[in-house]
């Protein structure tokens, strides 16, 4: 009862509050999502996402050691792959001396110590956009992921740590685990993306890679029969836990801020790390704001990334992650 209880006592000063303080944010926390691109000396900047960059692979051999400096120690790979090799079976996913399988041994070389997750799904590599192949105006879920599997053997091959499916097609999990079991990977991990939603949020993605689902005849506009509702967060729980039972490593939550409740929901049934993906229409609002010069970038910024890892979230992967090594560092 007041004046015995007065909450104010720790947080006179810094070192008070510094002392009492629950959730601290480190380097070891971040996942920073790379952009890669074929060429020579090319760092394209995203036009949705100011300064952030395409790279080749030149590049992305230096932006690794950079990284490592900082105390980063993961990235997880994209691609953005030339329209002439996309198709409607991702195919060019299989290649092994493909763009992805070269980022993945560039970064490897580069700094061998540092954590290679990848990508796995076919939007980048589909003519239509869509993460599956489509068939009569369907997103085909057992096919897709007898593709899944093999690209994700292909990542592996090449040196990934962690293949991370993002496409949300059914039972995608159980068919990767068992292929890198059977072909000997069994230290290759799965970081799922579980609870996806269908989010507004990802346009600048989609802007970088050149992603989008097409707008055409019979192919659906959204992605909206794989991806989450965002109105359900029991579903939330049922994707992770099955996730888990089919041989999830880490499961993860995405976007990040909208989606907090969901992580502190799955947090408190599941028993293996919760990844949050603060996605990249998270990154351009705050770009945005801090750029009309109506919210302080930093500030906010360490707001946020404190608010997914109270939330339950034991790494991120954000945009933002080099911003906040050095905020911090
Ligand atoms: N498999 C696609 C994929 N993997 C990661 C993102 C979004 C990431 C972001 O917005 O930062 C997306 C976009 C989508 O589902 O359309
Ligand atoms: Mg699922």
């Amino acid at each position: 009862m007041y004046p015995l209880r007065r909450n104010r006592r720790l947080r006179t000063n810094e070192s008070m509050r510094s002392l009492v303080r629950e959730t601290i944010i480190s380097p070891n926390d971040f996942i920073v999502p790379l952009f890669v691109v074929e060429g020579k000396g090319v760092k394209e900047e995203i036009a949705s996402m100011p300064n952030y960059y395409r790279l080749s692979l030149d590049i992305l051999q230096k932006e690794v050691k950079e990284l490592w400096k900082l105390g980063l120690k993961s990235v997880l790979l994209f691609v953005k792959v030339d329209d002439k090799l996309k198709d409607n079976s991702g195919k060019e996913a299989l290649n092994a001396d493909g763009l992805m399988q070269r980022a993945i041994k560039t970064v490897k070389n580069a700094v061998p110590e540092m954590i290679v997750m990848t990508d796995v799904a076919l939007d980048p590599f589909s003519i239509y956009g869509h993460d599956g192949i489509i068939s009569e105006g369907k997103v085909l879920n057992d096919d897709t992921n007898a593709v899944l599997a093999e690209m994700s053997l292909s990542h592996a091959m090449a040196g990934a740590d962690i293949v991370a499916p993002s496409d949300m097609m059914d039972g995608r999990i159980f068919e990767i685990r068992t292929l890198l079991e059977d072909e000997g990977f069994c230290d290759t991990g799965i970081m799922a993306y579980s609870a996806k939603y269908a989010s507004a949020f990802y346009g600048p993605f989609r802007d970088a890679l050149d992603s989008a689902p097409v707008d055409a005849k019979d192919i659906p506009k959204d992605k909206k029969t794989y991806q989450m509702d965002y109105g359900n967060r029991e579903e939330a729980i049922r994707e992770a836990l099955m996730d888990i039972d089919e041989g999830a490593d880490i499961v993860m939550v995405k976007p990040g801020l909208c989606y907090l409740d969901i992580v502190r929901d799955i947090k408190e049934v599941v028993n293996v790390p919760v990844a949050v993906y603060q996605v990249s229409g998270e990154y351009a609002m705050l770009k945005a704001a801090a750029e009309k010069g109506w919210l302080d970038h930093d500030a906010v910024l360490l707001e946020q990334v404190t608010a997914i890892k109270r939330a339950g979230a034991s790494m991120i992967a954000s945009y933002f992650a080099k911003d906040v090594a050095k905020l911090i560092n």
